[in-house]
Formats: structure tokens, C-alpha cells, sequence
């Protein structure tokens, strides 16, 4: 089933929550709504839902404007950030929920509470009340609940946010899972972590100040983003000033050739792991010409596990850090090293500078 969001537009008394929003997310695909707390992306799944009214524009699905139908009507699977499960139903009974609304016979219901209470790791838990459990427990019942239901469109807002870290993945696992499963659903995935955005989605959405500032399919938002915002929001990545020169882009003195700025595009946008770091040969920098790269020097190291983060200066640009992943197997130079900054010309692209 098709979600569609046209010019969706909402107002909490004199707050503009949501500003003109135009979304449309395809039957068995997953769009992740990705941006900063307050950016509009929870009141953007709560039009979808139904639980809030928008104050301009139409929500439709499968074609159909149901902007003005109550939410129970919609047939839609939610999980929010705070569970909001039955507190006086055992878990089995708020999995089961959905089901017995819908009249299914007894055995089938039962049946489908135990895959579904399975697929989240529940199943010892099935006669315990909510409160009886954790709050990452009571997500995973939460998830199994929406899903029960076999929904063709599936709103999931912060879904694993109070999980710890290997319950995540394993939930990020099951989730994909899921996708594989039951292919024809229609995903809305609101987070503000990108890893969980680019491990689930097939286009990210990326919302700032109440409106969508990019949307494209993950891998192309992120090896190529369109904008400052969106290139340091998805991965962390550097940015740095450069001026068009002939046959390619100068970033503090050095030239990387072959990169064509377009009118307004004036940073260099290149991820932390792309960066080489190379040792230069003459300390103290020795001039832009014959480097490999941008010089530097090296201000800071963390250790990651399977990688080191080290901050560098650049030599000519005040103010202006860049972060370089090295593999936890290389050499890291040491702090105060200088070192020269290999930017593959491959790994970079140009974006506006759009105020970030
Ligand atoms: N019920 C409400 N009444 C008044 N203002 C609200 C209400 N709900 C949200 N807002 C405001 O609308 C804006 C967008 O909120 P929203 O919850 O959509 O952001 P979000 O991107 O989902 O943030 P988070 O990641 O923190 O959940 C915020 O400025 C928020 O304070």
C-alpha cells in the first residue's frame, strides 16, 4: 500500500511543527525520516497515523484520502518511543490485541502471537504484565503487537532508542528480517541515528526545522550528498572550503584535480575513512607543491576498537578540523605529527554550503 504525504502541513498553537511536507513511500519500501530532535518527524508519522489533524495538505493511502478518518480506521501498525502498551493485559493478550479485534478464530491467534512473540525474543515473557518488564523489553512487545496484525503499512517511531546496544542490532537484524518477510509492507522508520537509517532504509528523508531537506536513496545520499546539512548529518563527514580552479578544486593550497564545482557549491564533502594519512616527509609542511594531499597536523587521537579517530588541523584554514578513521591495523601518527591529508578524488564530492 502506498503512503502518499501532500504539502502536509502541522501547527501546534503558534509553532509550525511540519511545513509543506511531499512524501511517498511504495508499497514494500522503507523510508527513514532522519533529523534532529524537533525537526518534525515524529508529528510527520503522527499525520500518517492519524493522531494529528494537519492544518493544510492530505494524507493517502493506497490512493485514498484518509486525511480526515480517525486513526483506528486507518489500519496502520504504530510503535512510538513510549510503547504504550495495555497496562492491565498480559503481554500474549497486548500481542493478541489486534488480532481478537478483527475476529480472527482462536487458533490462529494463538498461533501468530507465538511467531510474533518469538521473532522478538518474548517468549518467556508471554504471562508477564508491561510493568513487569524493561522498557527495551516492552518495545520488543510493542513491535510484535504492531506486526501481529499483518499492517501493509508500518509506522515505527524511535523504535529501538531505549534499547542497549546489542538488543539494537539484534532488533535492527529482526527488522530486516521482517522487511524480507513480508515484502509488500510499507515502512515510515523516524530516528535520529543514521547507522539505523542506512542499515534499514531504502531512501532516507532528511528533515530540518520542520521541512524535508533531502530525500534519495541511501547509498546515493550518502556518497554524494546534496547539501551541508545532509553530508554532516549522514556519516560525519568533512567538510572543507574550496575555490574552482582550472581542471579541478583548490582546498588550502593543494589542487585535487577532476572535481567540477557547480555554481554555489563551495565545500569539499569527504568521509572520515576516505581520507589517507600520510607522514610528510618534510616536517613542518614545506610548501603546498609536490604534497600528496592537504597538509596538517595531528591534534588528537581515539582509540574506536576497529579503528582510530584522529582529529587533524589543515594547514591555512583557521578553525577548521577534519576527522580521519584509520583501520585500528595501520600506523597512527602522533600527536603533533604533521602530516599530509590524501583526498582520493573519488571519495569527494561538492555541496553547497548551506549555512552548516
Ligand atoms: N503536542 C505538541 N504541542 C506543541 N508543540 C509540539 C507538540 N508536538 C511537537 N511539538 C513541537 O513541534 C516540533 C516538531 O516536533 P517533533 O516531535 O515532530 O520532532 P522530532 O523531529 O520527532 O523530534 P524528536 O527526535 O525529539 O522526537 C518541535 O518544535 C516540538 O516542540
Amino acid at each position: 500500500m502506498t503512503v502518499q504525504l501532500q504539502d502536509v502541513t502541522v501547527h501546534f498553537g503558534r509553532t509550525c511543527a511540519l511545513e509543506g511536507l511531499d512524501l511517498s513511500v511504495a508499497a514494500g519500501e522503507t523510508v527513514a525520516l532522519l533529523g534532529p530532535s524537533g525537526s518534525g518527524k515524529s508529528t510527520a508519522l503522527k499525520a500518517v497515523a492519524g493522531f494529528v489533524r494537519p492544518s493544510r495538505g492530505r494524507v493517502r493511502l493506497a490512493g485514498n484520502d484518509v486525511t480526515d478518518l480517525p486513526p483506528a480506521k486507518r489500519g496502520i501498525g504504530v510503535v512510538v518511543q513510549q510503547y504504550a502498551l495495555f497496562p492491565h493485559l498480559r503481554v500474549a493478550d497486548n500481542v493478541a490485541f489486534g488480532l481478537k479485534a478483527a475476529r480472527k478464530p482462536r487458533a490462529e491467534v494463538a498461533e501468530r502471537v507465538g511467531e510474533m512473540l518469538e521473532m522478538v525474543g518474548m517468549t518467556a515473557y508471554a504471562r508477564r504484565f508491561p510493568r513487569e518488564l524493561s522498557g527495551g523489553q516492552q518495545q520488543r512487545v510493542a513491535i510484535a503487537r504492531a506486526l501481529a496484525i499483518r499492517p501493509p503499512v508500518l509506522l515505527l517511531d524511535e523504535p529501538l532508542a531505549a534499547l542497549d546496544a546489542q538488543l539494537r542490532a539484534d532488533m535492527l537484524g529482526e527488522l530486516q528480517k521482517l522487511r524480507r518477510e513480508v515484502p509488500d509492507i510499507a515502512i515510515v522508520y523516524v530516528t535520529h541515528d543514521q547507522s539505523e537509517a542506512l542499515a534499514l532504509a531504502d531512501r532516507i528523508a532528511v528533515m530540518r526545522d520542520a521541512r524535508l531537506v533531502d530525500v534519495a536513496p541511501a547509498a546515493e545520499l550518502y556518497a554524494a550528498p546534496p547539501s551541508a546539512f545532509t553530508a554532516s548529518f549522514l556519516g560525519g563527514a568533512n567538510l572543507l572550503p574550496v575555490e574552482p580552479v582550472e581542471g579541478g578544486v583548490k582546498v588550502a593550497g593543494h589542487v585535487v584535480p577532476g572535481l567540477q564545482a557547480a555554481p554555489g557549491e563551495s565545500l569539499l564533502c569527504i568521509r572520515p575513512h576516505a581520507i589517507r594519512l600520510e607522514a610528510d616527509a618534510v616536517p613542518g609542511g614545506g610548501g603546498a607543491a609536490g604534497r600528496a594531499g592537504v597538509g596538517g597536523e595531528v591534534l588528537g587521537v581515539q582509540w574506536r576498537g576497529a579503528f582510530n579517530q584522529v582529529t587533524c588541523s589543515v594547514d591555512g584554514l583557521a578553525g577548521v578540523t577534519v576527522r580521519v578513521d584509520v583501520p585500528a591495523d595501520r600506523r597512527v601518527p602522533e600527536v603533533g605529527a604533521d602530516v599530509s591529508l590524501v583526498l582520493p578524488v573519488e571519495a569527494c564530492s561538492l555541496v553547497l554550503a548551506d549555512g552548516c
